[in-house]
C-alpha cells in the first residue's frame, strides 16, 4: 500500500484525485488537507506521497515543505518557473532518495500532444497555440500551454528553423495573445470549458492541428496514480508525466 496525502483535497483537482486514490486497490488516502493545513500533518498520518493541486503562489512553498519532511512529491500545481524548478532540484541534492514529479498535465492526450507537436514543429512554417480553459481557472496562459510552447521552441531551435512569419506591427489591444519562447499561445475562458488544446501549424496550402479535450477531471487521473505509484522509483526532479512513460 501506497500511503497518500492531497493538498488542495477541497478544490477542483483535489477532491477528485481524493476519490481516485480512496478507488485505488494499491493506495491508502491517509490526509486530505487544504489552506491552513501543514505538510507536518501529512507526516504524522504515515504518508509517504504528497499530491499537490493547490495554487501557483503556493505549490513551491509546499514542495519545499514535503522534502524538508521527507515525502515524495506528485505536482500538477502549474505556475511554475525555471528557477522555481532550479531551486527544487538544488533542495533535492540534500534528499537524494526522494523524487518530485511536476507535471502541467497528467491527461494522456495531452501528455501525447505535447510530444507529437514538439516532434512535427519544425515542419512547418507556422504555430500558434490556443488553450480553452473554465473561466475559475486562475493563471493564463496555462501551465500546459507554456510547457507545449516550451518544446515546440526548443525543437525548432535544435533544428535551425526561422521563427513563425508575422507581418503585425499594429497590435494595440494584444490581439495576437502572449507570446511564450517565440510562440504565440491565445487563452479563452468560458463556462462550459474544462480544459482543451490545440495546437495549429501551417505551410503553404496546408495545415496541421493537434487537439486535446478533457471534459472531465476524472481525464488527469489514471496519470495522477502512475505518478504516485512511480515517483518513489525515480529520485530527483523530473518535469512532465512523459518521463514516466515509454514514448
Ligand atoms: N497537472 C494537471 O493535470 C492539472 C493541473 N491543474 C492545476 O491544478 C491547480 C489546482 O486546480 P483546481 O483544482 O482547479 O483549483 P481549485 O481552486 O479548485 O483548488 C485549489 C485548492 O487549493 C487550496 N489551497 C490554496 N492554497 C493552499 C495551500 N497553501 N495549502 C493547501 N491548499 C491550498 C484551495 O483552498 C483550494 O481548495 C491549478 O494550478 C491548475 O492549473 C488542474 C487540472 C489538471
Ligand atoms: O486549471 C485547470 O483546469 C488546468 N490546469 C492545467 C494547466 O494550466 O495546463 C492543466 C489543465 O489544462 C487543466
Amino acid at each position: 500500500m501506497i500511503n497518500v496525502a492531497v493538498l488542495g483535497a477541497s478544490g477542483r483537482m483535489g477532491a477528485t484525485t481524493c476519490r481516485a486514490v480512496e478507488s485505488a486497490e494499491d493506495m491508502a488516502l491517509v490526509a486530505a488537507l487544504d489552506a491552513g493545513d501543514e505538510v507536518a500533518m501529512a507526516v504524522r498520518a504515515g504518508a509517504e506521497v504528497m499530491v499537490d493541486f493547490t495554487v501557483p503562489s503556493a505549490t513551491e512553498a509546499n514542495v519545499h515543505a514535503a522534502i524538508e519532511a521527507g515525502l515524495h512529491c506528485v505536482v500538477g500545481t502549474t505556475g511554475w518557473t525555471a528557477d522555481a524548478l532550479a531551486r527544487v532540484d538544488e533542495h533535492l541534492k540534500e534528499r537524494p532518495e526522494l523524487g518530485v514529479l511536476i507535471a502541467p498535465n497528467f491527461a494522456l492526450g495531452a501528455v501525447l500532444a505535447m510530444r507529437l507537436s514538439a516532434a512535427a514543429a519544425r515542419y512547418f512554417e507556422s504555430v500558434e497555440i490556443v488553450e480553452l480553459h473554465h473561466p475559475d481557472k486562475v493563471d493564463a496562459p496555462s501551465g500546459t500551454a507554456r510547457h507545449t510552447a516550451a518544446g515546440i521552441a526548443a525543437a525548432r531551435a535544435t533544428a535551425g528553423v526561422a521563427p513563425s512569419p508575422d507581418a503585425t506591427t499594429e497590435d494595440p489591444d494584444g490581439a495576437r495573445g502572449a507570446v511564450v519562447d517565440g510562440i504565440h499561445v491565445h487563452a479563452v475562458r468560458l463556462r462550459g470549458l474544462v480544459a482543451h488544446e490545440e495546437i495549429m501549424m501551417g505551410n503553404p496550402g496546408e495545415q496541421f492541428t493537434i487537439r486535446t479535450d478533457s471534459f472531465d477531471r476524472v481525464s488527469f487521473m489514471p496519470g495522477v496514480l502512475l505518478g504516485v505509484r512511480e515517483v518513489a522509483m525515480h529520485p530527483g526532479l523530473t518535469v512532465g508525466l512523459d518521463g514516466y512513460m515509454s514514448l
